[in-house]
């Protein structure tokens, strides 16, 4: 780089950087589109098995190609000049010139942690740490952390809004962006933590703990590439409006690999609904629930309280409770679950009832006139009695059915929790057609492993399956051997391994990604699992996740004192001890991002004056504006929240306004703001189109807004049970403006009494 103390000049000098950048990027978009139109153009012709390798080059290349189209937005972000006189430009995915030639180093790479880590403290060899602030293609500024001092004697200093404050100050889309360019060294420590065992990462509101979640996925799924591809990453959000919210983060970081989902839908094949009593939740998400289950599937396993008859083609067969109890315990001995089991039990049965039928035959037909014995098997398996009275000893179950009949069958309740109190049964009651709510997903999945296959014969399929995995793989090795000239000639010679052949082959036509395949499989065991808004957790959804991921390698992020579930912890400890012991360590996040200083404040007097201990970060900014706060007559909240909401959205100037309020309050505001704003209004995190939400707090969690509006505030305090996290979680949302309108009083401590 040509030595310039002119700012000018320096600009100009990255733009022609970068420019060259954005060229390389084009050629490798260039070059894989040929590739791939080269590999398809061959694609009909040759065996099934080339094919099927080609058909495995080309979903290669189009992995490549959706990767260098996702990182086109602010492709470069950094560059750090460094003792030896390198200047190594920092960026979403690494670049190099066709002969090699290093451009950009990725984000996650060794070699570009200093960009985030070093200080004027402990420089670690680096000199100055520049920040590319690029819009499209464009460079428009760039900042500069001088760390070394004596370069300020050959240059001063550059001008320009801090490339922090700058993505802080920017307008909320509804839809969560990355950090890439301005992660902070405290983040980055937590981003870059070794992938073994559970990482806690406790921080109050706005201090990235989102952020900074999915940035430790991506930068997880870089390092550890060849473990975590095949196992998968699993993230897990409180609500579907919170992945929506944060969707867009990891492909924008070039990362596909990693299944999201809601806590409703951590059960392939159940979309579940919030639970919105707080009773409820707390009694199913208590960890003895798993005993209830237990005794629910055991309670299925029944003995006769007196003999049996049952009619064989005409022949009187006796079951007594002795048989059933030696096939009960014989069957329950080989360890399996419920419905796996089950077919011991019958064939057990089956067997002493044939010898039951063929001796009675033999002694009314007289001795040694030996019936053959297979046409009685069949009879006594073809028998309705015998399969009704089996039934009725071992019923074959479905989690669903099993909890349905569970909380609305009387007695079935009863006789599975005999610790539960009658007024905890009344309210576990259900109607069989009630759906199936987020309290009720990790009884589902703890009956799943206890039931096992419902079909005996899926266990079989499965173990066939891992075998005809392990043919396929050594069939890809080979093949992968005998056709290193056509690899070669592609270029893809050393990038396509035995696995990415195996798992194509494996699935046919339709592809299938190890995420895909996790996402729909209820056993399967994720390389990694990260948690966000983990205070929320029952302790029956933790023991869900222990199992999904059996070597417990988790990233949990959460804020304690923003729990507001009935059934959310208290502490981390409480928490994890049970499941990892105290193999869990405690990083911290100490400064707040998100809410200006004056709001982020009254947050906290509000929540210390309700009796919440919250750790307090520190805000980074101050705001324009102090919170506002109405008071109005009964039943003048609506009334004024129109009369205020021009102001509000003018002083956005475009940014995302929130209306949060109890959920009795929002079909009329929902109404009334609809009517005048119409397409304007969209729910949940809101829309790429719209400016306006109505959401409850509870929607609220996790995502942000440029504005909020709070209806009624001490109901947000109220409601939930005593704790104050709705509302604390509600005031803390806004990047940029507050408005609390209250006919009730408003709650201590929001005022500056100060003031
Ligand atoms: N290093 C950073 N650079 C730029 N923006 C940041 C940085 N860290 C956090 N932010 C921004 O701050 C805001 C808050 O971050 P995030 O939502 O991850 O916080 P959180 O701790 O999960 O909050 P909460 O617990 O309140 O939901 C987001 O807009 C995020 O993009």
């Amino acid at each position: 780089m040509p030595e310039t103390s002119s700012a000018h000049h320096e600009l100009e000098h990255e733009r022609h950087y970068v420019a060259g950048l954005y060229q390389r990027l084009d050629e490798l978009r260039e070059e894989k589109r040929e590739q791939l139109a080269q590999v398809r153009r061959s694609h009909s012709a040759g065996s099934h098995q080339n094919r099927s390798e080609r058909d495995a080059f080309a979903t290669m290349y189009e992995d490549r190609l959706a990767q260098l189209n996702a990182v086109d937005d602010r492709l470069v972000f950094g560059r750090l000049d460094l003792d030896d006189g390198e200047e190594r430009y920092i960026g979403r995915i690494g670049l190099s010139t066709a002969d090699l030639q290093r451009l950009m180093v990725d984000w996650r790479a060794p070699e570009a942690g200093t960009f985030y880590q070093a200080t004027a403290f402990e420089r670690q060899g680096v000199r100055r740490r520049r920040h590319l602030i690029l819009k499209g293609r464009n460079v428009q500024a760039i900042e500069d952390d001088v760390l070394d001092y004596s370069m300020l004697e050959e240059e001063e200093a550059l001008q320009g809004e801090g490339a922090l404050l700058a993505a802080l100050n920017s307008k909320r889309t509804g839809q969560m962006s990355d950090i890439v360019g301005t992660i902070q060294a405290e983040q980055d420590r937590i981003i870059r933590a070794p992938l073994a065992g559970t990482l806690v990462v406790q921080g109050g509101p706005g201090t990235g703990k989102t952020a900074v979640a999915l940035h430790r996925a991506a930068y997880l799924l870089y390092t550890h590439r060849e473990r975590l591809k095949s196992a998968g990453v699993l993230l897990v959000g409180p609500s579907n409006a919170f992945i929506r919210y944060i969707e867009r983060v990891l492909p924008s970081l070039g990362e596909t690999g990693v299944v999201m989902s809601s806590l409703g839908q951590l059960m392939p094949g159940i979309a579940a609904v919030p639970e919105e009593d707080a009773n409820v939740a707390e009694i199913k998400g208590r960890i003895s629930m798993a005993d209830v289950v237990a005794r629910a599937v055991a309670n299925r396993q029944r003995l006769p309280l007196e003999p049996r008859k049952l009619n064989v083609e005409g022949t009187i067969l006796l079951l007594t409770p002795k048989m059933v109890q030696r096939a009960r315990d014989r069957a329950r001995a080989t360890g399996k679950p419920h419905n796996e089991a089950r077919v011991t039990f019958v064939k057990i049965l089956l067997r002493e009832l044939t010898e039951q039928l063929t001796e009675q035959l033999e002694e009314s037909s007289g001795a040694g006139n030996s019936t053959d014995r297979a046409y009685l098997a069949e009879d006594v398996r073809s028998s309705r009695d015998v399969r009704v009275a089996l039934n009725l000893c071992w019923m074959p179950m479905t989690p669903q059915k099993l909890l349905s009949e569970l909380f609305s069958k009387p007695g079935h309740l009863e006789g599975a929790a005999p610790d539960l109190s009658a007024e905890e049964i009344a309210l576990l009651r259900r109607s069989p057609d009630a759906p199936w709510t987020e309290a009720d997903v990790p009884l589902l999945d703890e009956a799943a492993e206890l039931l096992g296959e419902l079909d005996a014969s899926a266990g079989r399929d499965h173990a066939l399956r891992e075998e005809q995995r392990k043919r396929d793989l050594a069939n890809a090795e080979r093949a992968i051997e005998n056709t290193e000239g056509f690899l070669e000639d592609s270029g893809a010679h050393g990038i396509l391994s035995a696995e990415d052949l195996a798992d194509h082959n494996t699935v046919g036509e339709t592809r299938l990604t190890a995420a895909d395949r996790a996402a729909v499989d209820r056993t399967w065991a994720f390389g990694h699992i990260v948690v966000d808004e983990a205070q929320e957790l029952s302790a029956m959804q933790w023991r869900l996740l222990m199992r999904r991921c059996p070597l417990k390698s988790f990233t949990v992020v959460g804020d304690i004192a923003q729990t507001s579930s009935a059934a959310g912890a208290t502490s981390w400890q409480q928490a994890l001890t049970p499941f990892v012991g105290d193999r869990w360590t405690l990083e911290e996040l100490t400064v707040n991002y998100r809410t200006p200083a004056q709001i982020a404040e009254a947050a906290v007097r509000m929540a210390n004056a309700a009796g919440l201990v919250v750790s307090a970060p520190k805000a980074v900014r101050e705001g324009r504006w102090a919170p506002f706060i109405d008071r109005v007559p009964d039943g003048g909240l609506v009334d004024r929240l129109m009369e205020t909401l021009p102001e509000d959205l003018e002083a956005l100037e475009g940014g995302l306004l929130a209306i949060i309020a109890e959920e009795h309050h929002l079909e009329a505001v929902r109404r009334e703001v609809g009517a005048v704003y119409g397409k304007r209004l969209g729910t949940g995190a809101g829309g790429l189109e719209q400016d306006i939400v109505v959401t409850s707090p509870r929607e609220a969690k996790g995502l942000e807004f440029d504005g909020v509006v709070i209806l009624e505030p001490e109901e947000l305090l109220t409601a939930a049970a005593g704790k104050v996290g709705d509302l604390y979680v509600a005031m803390t949302r806004p990047t940029q403006r507050l408005r609390l309108i209250a006919a009730r009083p408003v709650p201590a401590g929001i005022i500056d009494e100060e003031d």
